[in-house]
């Protein structure tokens, strides 16, 4: 489709040069004197005064005034008389152009709004021209070709042209070419010829086909891949243009230079008719018209500016005729080889473009006033625009062609798509490696902070378990220490009590002490591990499936349960491991206890019957005193302190006990921790005692007598007969378990703790026997077989076995009561199911024979502290009563103790395992 354009033109004004910029007047001074030629004359002179003036004024939407009017200059003209006929006037020509631009316009700017507008068409099969006009010096060389610094249009063109030709290369192949050529003195010249091929005579002719192209015969083309080799090229070519030192211009060209850029562009996909589309930019460089009388040309130079004169005349010509309607029909391109190849580039099927290069100074006030007329005629100028399209019909032949192309296109397209899918594929398969991998990294991230934190979150909570067992511990020892201050003046054995329950809860805190160093580590631990792990499950990856974020929170959560149950094992084998001990201990207390009774009772019944035995006073206290030091020993092995270091100040509370009175029921206590220091009851009205001493407290007011008021605190037989008549001290007696064990489905009384013992009933399981000694009434405590073994008065050498419980896995040994505070289940016993005398007659112990059973004792008349010289791993064995008359080894409880792996080392001061050793090993998954 044809289009109708008119010529684009842009005016460019160049900067001043140096030799014009000084002879410029200085704006800011007013009193300046007129200067200008001051003449109407046509031929330009110098101005009166050697200065210059500024003769252009424009407005940056393509408005300008030449040579316009100075007002103040005119005033100083007329101020100072100066106005005779003929004097200047101003010629204040109004011009409007496409394009103004300033002298501090830029080469690029320049390209942007005169020259790139085009290349949409060249592409499109439009052929354009852009050419710069204009006097000698006024900058067309500058702004065609420019400087290596500061590239022209033709660079600028050829970098956009190529990168538009890089867009479209997947759908159209486009071929660029280009010449470059200069007409000098009427004859065309080749500017990229090779070196060494002479010129022909005449220069290279101009032919015009049919299809209205214009062609160069023999020119020289190129292929340029980018827009710097067409720097190159063209820079070679000026540096082959020729170019001579004028008066105007020291560069000036002497020749009119066309570079011819052709553009052919067909689709890749080639059919039976293939439509190309053809077009050619020319960029033109005019040599400048000159002045003969201005430039001062002589010789060679002048017949030069004569031919450029008569070329651009020639362009003038021509410009006019296309102007005019009437002269339309005949246009003298053939006047000159510069109009013949413009031809088409001004009448014909081309978008053209011309700048206009003028001078800002009066220096070339004629030849910028020819200019400006020149230029405002050309936009006149109509051209009409069409596509150029080639369809090229293809024989025979060239459908074989046609169709390899097409083959070999289809196969380049296969071969990049399978590449591009083999690519997708292995991106994809990358992609999904790393994520796997990362996955993969950060669930071992989790795995291995639970590794890292295990043993001492472990640690920790088997450390837990401990202190909350050794708290509690305390709280009951704070307790019954409270209740002891409370009483007042202390007696001796208050005193003793006091003193022993002191040393083991400072011995209690300072293993509490201890361990909260490990508990706060374990702390800080747990908090980094949750964070941590926390952390961990949150880590997300780019490239990272929907599956792995929750593949990675449900490991973090496994791990964090696995933790928590690993936790609360290790918590709970440790307060098992506490409960074990002190059972342990409980057990060897008792059992010291139960002995001592039953000696001190023995030794009672001895000095009864002095006579009948022939033993005297002073050895029964002797054994006694034997049974206070072994009781000693053994206090300070399993508490680490003894009543003897204690040095007790307070009165003796021995002259002062005295039997309570008959209980109104039976009522048991039971044998926890919290019931060690059961007293008698106070309702009864009976002296109490205390369990864990000979005395009671000394109280006042209480109905006891004050041991001053005895005669004697070691009394003889007789007394001793008296008193124990008298007195018949009454004990709180820990459960006889074979009532128990008689019938396991019999409630069991609540345990108390003690702030409620002071309320409680208790009573001897043989008050409705009171003739029953009190060493048997001893036998009816079940205890720890392992832990009792009766041992000889005078030294281990002579220990007699007395019993073989003690055979017995150590754990399974415990008898006493295990309970939680007011819970009424059950009392466990291990031996329950053993016990012969069930539901037989009166109550027996489980520990051994009865009285009638057994060889008398007298021998072995102080209580020795055995170990267990069993296996944890033997099987529970029935008692010795029932195994085999005979006795087996005693061995003492302090071995036994040693044996047991369960004891703390705060309790018991010799050489046995830590909790930690291999049997508290916890039973991890
Ligand atoms: N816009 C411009 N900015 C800076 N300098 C310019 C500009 N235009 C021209 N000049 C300078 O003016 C001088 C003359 O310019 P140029 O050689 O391009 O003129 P010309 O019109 O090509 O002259 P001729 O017709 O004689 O070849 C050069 O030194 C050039 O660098």
């Amino acid at each position: 489709m044809d289009n109708a354009a008119s010529i684009n033109v842009a005016v460019r004004i160049r900067p001043p040069s140096a030799w014009e910029a000084a002879r410029l007047p200085d704006p800011t001074d007013s009193t300046r004197p007129f200067f200008g030629d001051g003449q109407l004359s046509a031929q330009a002179r110098p101005t009166t005064f050697g200065q210059f003036r500024n003769i252009i004024a424009y407005e940056e939407d393509g408005s300008l005034i030449y040579d316009p009017m100075d007002p103040q200059a005119e005033a100083i003209y007329r101020t100072k008389g100066y106005l005779p006929p003929g004097t200047y006037r101003y010629k204040h020509r109004k011009y409007q152009y496409d394009n103004v631009f300033g002298p501090h316009i830029t080469q690029k700017e320049v390209f942007e709004r005169t020259t790139k507008p085009l290349l949409d068409g060249i592409l499109d099969g439009y052929n354009g021209t852009v050419f710069a006009y204009g006097a000698t010096g006024c900058g067309k060389t500058h702004t065609i070709s420019g400087t290596p610094t500061d590239p022209g249009i033709i660079y600028a063109t050829m970098a956009e042209l190529f990168q538009r030709i890089d867009e479209r290369k997947e759908d159209y192949t486009v071929d660029v070419s280009l010449s470059f050529l200069e007409i000098y003195n009427e004859e065309i010249r080749d500017l990229l010829s090779p070196a060494g091929v002479p010129a022909p005579r005449g220069g290279l002719a101009i032919r015009e086909d049919s299809a209205n192209r214009v062609t160069v015969v023999g020119l020289t083309e190129v292929v340029p891949t980018n827009a710097d080799e067409v720097n190159t090229i063209v820079q070679a070519g000026n540096a082959r243009r020729t170019q001579s030192p004028t008066h105007a211009n020291a560069t000036s060209s002497r020749s009119h230079a066309v570079l011819q850029v052709s553009v052919i562009q067909s689709p890749r996909t080639p059919g039976v008719t293939e439509e190309r589309t053809v077009a050619t930019l020319s960029i033109i460089d005019l040599a400048g018209s000159e002045r003969a009388s201005a430039t001062k040309n002589m010789g060679k130079r002048m017949v030069e500016g004569a031919n450029i004169n008569k070329s651009l005349l020639a362009l003038g010509n021509c410009i006019n005729a296309l102007c005019e309607p009437r002269t339309r029909a005949h246009i003298p391109y053939r006047n000159s080889k510069l109009t013949r190849l413009l031809k088409f580039s001004l009448g014909g099927n081309c978008r053209t473009v011309m700048i206009v290069c003028v001078a800002p100074t009066s220096a070339h006030l004629e030849d910028t006033g020819n200019t400006l007329a020149y230029a405002n005629r050309a936009k006149e100028i109509k051209t009409k625009v069409s596509k150029n399209i080639m369809d090229v019909d293809r024989h025979v032949g060239q459908y074989v062609e046609a169709i390899n192309r097409l083959n070999d296109e289809v196969r380049e397209l296969k071969a990049k798509l399978a590449g591009e899918m083999a690519m997708e594929n292995e991106a994809v398969r990358r992609r999904r490696a790393n994520a796997a991998k990362a996955v993969e990294a950060a669930r071992n991230e989790i795995r291995a902070l639970a590794t890292k934190s295990r043993t001492m979150l472990c640690t920790g909570s088997f450390t837990a378990g401990n202190t909350a067992a050794s708290n509690a511990k305390l709280e009951v020892i704070r307790a019954r220490l409270k209740q002891i201050e409370a009483g007042g003046e202390l007696t001796s054995d208050l005193e003793t009590e006091k003193a022993l329950l002191s040393s083991v809860a400072t011995a209690e805190e300072e293993v509490i002490k201890k361990e909260a160093d490990t508990l706060s580590r374990a702390s800080n631990t747990a908090a980094m591990f949750t964070t941590n792990v926390g952390l961990a499950q949150k880590r997300k990856g780019e490239d990272w499936d929907e599956s792995a974020p929750a593949l990675l929170k449900m490991e973090g959560d496994v791990v964090l349960a696995e933790m928590r149950a690993a936790q609360a094992e290790h918590e709970r084998d440790g307060l098992k491991n506490a409960l074990t001990g002190q059972a342990q201990v409980i057990a060897a207390l008792v059992g010291m206890l139960a002995r001592t009774n039953a000696l001190v009772g023995d030794g009672a019944r001895m000095l009864n019957t002095l006579s009948e035995s022939g033993t005297t006073p002073e050895e029964i206290a002797t054994k006694l005193q034997t049974i206070v030091e072994i009781n000693d020993k053994a206090f300070s092995e399993v508490i680490g302190v003894s009543t003897k270091s204690v040095a007790p100040t307070g009165k003796t509370a021995f002259t002062n006990l005295s039997a309570p009175p008959a209980p109104a029921a039976r009522k048991r206590t039971s044998f926890t921790g919290a019931n060690i220091a059961v007293r008698p009851r106070q309702s009864t009205g009976a002296r109490r005692t205390s369990l864990n001493g000979l005395g009671s407290p000394g109280r006042r007011g209480h109905g006891f007598k004050s041991p001053r008021k005895q005669s004697s605190m070691r009394p003889n037989p007789a007394n001793a007969r008296k008193v124990a008549e008298k007195k018949s001290v009454r004990w709180a007696v820990p459960i006889d378990p074979a009532a128990d064990l008689a019938d396991p489905t019999t409630p069991t009384p609540k345990a108390t703790a003690l702030p409620t013992i002071e309320s409680q009933e208790w009573e001897d399981d043989r008050t409705d026997d009171s003739s029953t000694s009190a060493a048997e009434a001893s036998t009816s405590m079940s205890l720890d077989a392992a832990a009792l073994s009766w041992g000889n008065s005078n030294s281990a050498s002579a220990q007699k076995p007395q019993d073989q419980s003690g055979d017995q896995d150590p754990e399974s040994k415990v008898l006493i009561t295990l309970k939680e505070e007011d819970e009424p289940t059950p009392r466990r016993t291990v031996l329950g199911d053993h016990n012969p005398s069930v539901g037989k007659g009166r109550r027996k112990s489980i520990t051994g024979p009865t009285r009638s059973d057994r060889p008398r004792r007298r021998s072995s008349l102080i209580p020795q502290l055995s170990p267990r010289h069993s296996s944890a791993s033997k099987a529970v064995e029935p008692p010795a009563h029932r195994k085999s008359p005979k006795k087996p080894k005693r061995n003492s409880l302090l071995g036994a103790l040693s044996s047991s792996r369960m004891i703390r080392p705060s309790l018991l001061k010799i050489g046995v395992e830590t909790p930690t050793s291999t049997s508290a090993k916890p039973s991890w998954k």
